[in-house]
């Protein structure tokens, strides 16, 4: 059954702005926010880095899902995922069930732009994070879109304008 707990989800590649364009969507429409990423961390009590040195990939991902079947049983709530949430068949099962998947999309080199700044990000820690978001895209990017109720463009509009083009649609989708 769809929209049981009326969840709104944010996937996209690392950098798409799902942790900044969520929190803002969340304000604009009165709704709670999580963050599944920082719920990870709070609850490890160390950051992502930290998660993948210690338990791989893998470890981080059972956690990821772990998480994200929690969060999805709270109703209404806005929940920015991690990039590579999408990745699991069970997940997608819960976006799909719990409610609407907005995919924020933009271009490589816009995400490089945005991701250089910090390292929080294991998985682009190289010395060629382009080609590694390539890699990345090409992987996910069928899933992306293949999940999404909604596909917005991040990538020139600013973050307030991104919340809006997402509330008029989530509106137009009630009407329809
Ligand atoms: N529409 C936008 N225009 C300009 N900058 C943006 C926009 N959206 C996000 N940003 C900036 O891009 C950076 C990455 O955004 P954010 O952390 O929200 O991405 P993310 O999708 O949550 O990434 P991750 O998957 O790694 O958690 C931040 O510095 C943010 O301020
Ligand atoms: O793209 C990914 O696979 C990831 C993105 C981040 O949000 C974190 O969930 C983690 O760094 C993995
Ligand atoms: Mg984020």
């Amino acid at each position: 059954m769809k929209n049981q707990t009326n969840c709104l989800f944010l996937i996209g590649m690392p950098g798409s702005g799902k942790s900044t364009i969520g929190k803002g969507l969340a304000k604009a429409l009165g709704r709670p926010f999580i963050d599944l990423d920082h719920e990870i961390e709070a609850r490890c009590g160390v950051a992502i880095p930290v998660i993948f040195e210690i338990e791989g990939e893998p470890g981080f991902r059972k956690r990821e899902s772990q998480v994200l079947e929690e969060v999805a049983q709270q109703p209404d709530v806005v929940i920015a995922t991690g990039g590579g949430a999408v990745l699991a068949e069970s997940n997608r099962e819960i976006l799909s069930q719990h409610g609407v998947v907005i995919y924020l999309k933009a271009s490589v080199e816009e995400l490089v732009r945005r991701t250089s700044r910090d390292r929080n990000r294991p998985l682009l820690a190289t010395n060629d994070p382009k080609t590694r978001l390539y890699e990345l895209l090409d992987e996910r990017s069928p899933i992306y879109d293949s999940l999404a109720d909604i596909v917005v463009e991040t990538g020139s509009a600013s973050v307030p304008s991104v919340v809006q083009q997402i509330v008029t649609r989530l509106k137009d989708t009630e009407n329809t």
